[in-house]
C-alpha cells in the first residue's frame, strides 16, 4: 500500500474527531460498498465475500482499528495516510472515522475505519465489527492496562467479528531500543494472534502492518483452492528480520 501526502477531496477523510453521524457519505466514496447511514448513524453495509470471483476488483475491504483509549489508533492511521505524527495533544475519537484508501500498490481498493476506544462508544464500534475484513488490534507498550484489556477486546472480537476475520495485535509507541530487542515486554504469544510492534511516531512498521494484511488479503482473494495459504506471521518476521530487526 502506498502512503499518500495527501488527503483526496474524493474520499471521505476527516479530522482524527467525528461522530458516528459523520458517516453519512462513507457509501459513497466511489468502487465497493455501498451502503445509506440510518438516523443512528450505524451502518450496515454488506459484506463483500472473500472467495475467488470475477468481483474481486469491485470489492473494498474494510479494515478497523480497535483498541483503548489512546493507545495510537488515531496516530497510526495519519502516519500510514499522510506520513505524519500527531504529536501532543489527545484528542480522543468519537464513534468511528472513515478514511479510504483507493490507490494502494497492491490493488485493493480499502476502507479503512478508526474506532474510539472509549467503553461509552462500545456498542457503536461493536455494530461494525461484522463486515471487517480486517481488525488491527492495538495497545500501547508504555502502558499495561492497554495490554491486559487485549484479552476483553478478543472476547468482544470473537463474539461481534466474522470468523475469518484478519486479526493483527500491534504494540504501538515502541521505542527504536525496544524494536532492537526484538521482543514484546508482555506474553503476547499466549494469544496465538500475529503481533507486530509499531511507531505512529516514528513511523517504525506502519507501513508494514497495512502491506502484511492487505498481502493476506490478495493472497485469499485470488488463491486457487490446493494453494497454500498465506502465513502472516511469517511475511511479518521474515520483513522485520530483513529491515534489522530480530525476532524469530
Ligand atoms: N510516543 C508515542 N506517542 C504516541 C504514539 N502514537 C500515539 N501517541 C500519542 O498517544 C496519544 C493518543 O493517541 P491517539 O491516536 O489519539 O489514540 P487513540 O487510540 O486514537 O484514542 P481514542 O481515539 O480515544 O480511542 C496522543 O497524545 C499521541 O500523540 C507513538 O507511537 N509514540
Ligand atoms: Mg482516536
Amino acid at each position: 500500500m502506498s502512503r499518500k501526502k495527501t488527503v483526496k477531496g474524493k474520499g471521505s477523510s476527516k479530522s482524527p474527531t467525528s461522530s458516528p453521524n459523520n458517516n453519512k457519505d462513507s457509501g459513497k466514496s466511489g468502487r465497493g460498498i455501498e451502503a445509506a447511514a440510518p438516523s443512528n448513524g450505524v451502518v450496515y453495509p454488506s459484506r463483500p465475500s472473500l472467495s475467488n470471483s470475477g468481483e474481486f476488483y469491485d470489492i473494498a475491504f474494510k479494515v478497523m482499528l480497535v483498541g483503548d483509549s489512546g493507545v495510537g489508533k488515531t496516530c497510526l492511521l495519519v502516519r500510514f495516510k499522510d506520513g505524519a505524527f500527531l504529536a501532543g495533544s489527545f484528542i480522543s475519537t468519537v464513534g468511528i472515522d472513515f478514511r479510504k484508501d483507493d490507490d494502494d500498490v497492491i490493488c485493493l481498493p480499502t476502507q479503512i475505519w478508526d474506532t474510539a476506544g472509549q467503553e461509552r462508544f462500545r456498542s457503536v464500534t461493536h455494530a461494525y465489527y461484522r463486515d471487517a475484513h480486517v481488525l488491527l488490534l492495538l495497545y500501547d507498550v508504555t502502558n499495561k492496562a492497554s495490554f491486559d484489556n487485549i484479552k476483553a477486546w478478543l472476547t468482544e472480537i470473537h463474539e461481534y467479528a466474522q470468523q475469518d476475520v484478519v486479526l493483527m495485535l500491534l504494540g504501538n509507541k515502541v521505542l527504536n531500543t525496544q524494536k532492537l530487542s526484538g521482543l514484546s515486554l508482555y506474553p503476547v504469544q499466549e494469544f496465538g494472534v500475529p503481533f507486530m510492534e509499531t511507531s505512529a511516531k516514528s513511523g517504525l512498521n506502519v507501513e508494514l502492518a497495512f502491506t502484511a494484511v492487505a498481502r493476506e488479503l490478495k493472497h485469499r482473494s485470488m488463491k486457487e483452492p490446493d494453494e497454500p495459504k498465506f502465513q502472516l506471521e511469517d511475511y511479518v518476521n521474515k520483513e522485520m528480520k530483513s529491515a534489522g530487526c530480530c525476532r524469530s
